[in-house]
């Protein structure tokens, strides 16, 4: 009996839920860009750890200012990396940079562009803004206090999270170790880049869409190969695959052909089926599976565009959830014109970015099928619609996906 296919949201959930976890490994802060924190970071002191000022200037008392005094005798210099100065007397101010500590004593910094100084005094000019206390002053701990969680476990360290790591005072952090890939092409009509071409056979181009969306995505312990339609061949590379990868990620043989061998040496190699077809178009046939070691087989279809499709909307999720990635929000975006969805299957619509009176918008770019990968060129990603046969609105909001 043939049991209802998955739907994409299905499908993400058992992949998620499958995914084989990475171990964790300490790296060093250089790097740590785009890698998943496998621990929490917390704060080892306040932030600022002291009050910051903010302005080049000069700082005094607020409660001299107060009483009236608008010039003060420049008692001295504090630069930032030193030890705080006293103020010893109201009528006095001190001579502040950026960065330093506040000296003790003051409460009120006033930038050099709001000041005269002539014989060693400072005098507010009368155009400038009355200062208030805590004026230009980063007040110690007002960011973050000692003892706060600043990064989650399952958080991706970006830029700013890479700083806050360094600004915490530690050399490296627990993180995913980066999945060794292996990037499979199949098929007996392909043929490597720059070599003779007969005319029935053609380029072999996913493996490199697919390596390129890998290295944009931050993995770069990759490699890729290519088999032919030979059962013997198959399961001897396939194995020598999974005995040196994480993840397999495979383009082509796994539909209704005669030759497409790939899930049945998949399962004959112990790699145990999870799902095989996705109530959706394009990208029906996927595949996906664990093998006996923990390894992540993707299989994807082998047309160009169900390849580039399946690969953002599953493997990179897939990808993260491996690495104990928190899942990401989907992105939602507005259609800039109807669609008529005609199938009873979920359709990812290629698109481009246009800005009209809604603001940015998805213009669709329908291929012309599966094969049509040419009609992918400057598309950003592509919405997924609901099953059809239904219109979907320009105004609907769509989960979107950037390539
Ligand atoms: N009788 C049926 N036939 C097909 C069905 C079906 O349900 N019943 N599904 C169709 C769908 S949908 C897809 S998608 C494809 C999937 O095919 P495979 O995964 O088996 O892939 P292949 O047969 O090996 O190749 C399909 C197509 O893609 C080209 N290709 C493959 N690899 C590459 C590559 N690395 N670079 C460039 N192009 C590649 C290949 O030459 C074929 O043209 O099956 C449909 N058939
Ligand atoms: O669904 Mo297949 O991916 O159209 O060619
Ligand atoms: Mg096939």
């Amino acid at each position: 009996m043939a049991s209802r296919l998955l739907t994409p949201a299905e499908a993400e959930a058992a992949i998620r839920q499958h995914a084989t976890q990475l171990p964790a490994v300490r790296l060093p802060l250089t790097e740590l860009s785009g890698a998943v924190l496998r621990e929490s970071i917390i704060s080892t002191r306040d932030q600022p750890p002291f009050d910051r000022v903010t302005m080049d200037g000069i700082a005094f008392s607020f409660s001299a200012w107060e009483a009236g005094r608008s010039s003060f005798r420049i008692a001295g210099t504090q630069a930032a990396g030193v030890a705080p100065l006293t103020l010893r007397e109201s009528s006095d101010c001190i001579e502040v940079m950026t960065g330093a500590m506040l000296p003790i004593g003051c409460d009120c910094v006033v930038p050099v562009e709001n000041i005269e100084v002539q014989d060693g005094v400072a005098q507010l000019r009368d155009d400038a803004p009355a200062p208030v206390r805590e004026f230009n002053v980063h007040g110690r701990g007002i960011d973050s206090r000692r003892g706060d969680l600043l990064l989650p476990s399952g958080c991706r360290l970006g830029p700013a999270e890479v700083a806050v790591v360094a600004s915490n005072g530690q050399t490296h952090a627990l993180v995913a170790q980066a999945p060794n890939i292996v990037v499979i092409s199949t098929g007996d009509e392909l043929v490597e880049p720059g070599r003779p071409l007969e005319d029935w056979q053609i380029s072999r181009s996913n493996v490199y869409g697919v390596l390129a969306s890998l290295r944009r995505h931050g993995y770069s312990a990759l490699s890729h190969d290519h088999v032919p339609d030979d059962l013997p061949t198959l399961r001897e590379r396939l194995g020598s695959h999974l005995e040196n990868n994480d993840v397999l990620i495979l383009s082509g043989g796994v539909s209704m052909g005669r030759f497409d061998y790939v899930p049945q040496v998949l399962q004959e190699l112990g790699v145990r089926m999870m799902f095989h077809k996705v109530a959706q178009r394009p990208g029906k046939p996927l595949w996906f599976g664990v093998g006996r070691d923990g390894q992540t087989v993707y299989a994807l279809p082998g047309n160009p565009v169900s390849t580039l499709v399946c690969l953002t909307r599953y493997v990179l999720p897939g990808l993260q959830a491996s690495q104990g990635a928190t899942p990401l929000e989907v992105e939602t975006i507005t259609l800039a014109q109807s669609y008529e969805v005609k199938p009873s299957l979920a359709v990812f619509l290629p698109v481009t970015l246009t800005r009209t009176v809604a603001g940015l918008c998805a213009m669709p770019q329908p291929t012309r099928g599966s094969g049509d990968f040419t009609s992918l060129i400057g598309t950003v990603g592509f919405v997924e619609l609901p099953p059809g046969p239904r219109v979907v609105q320009e105004d609907a909001s769509l989960p979107f996906y950037r390539w």
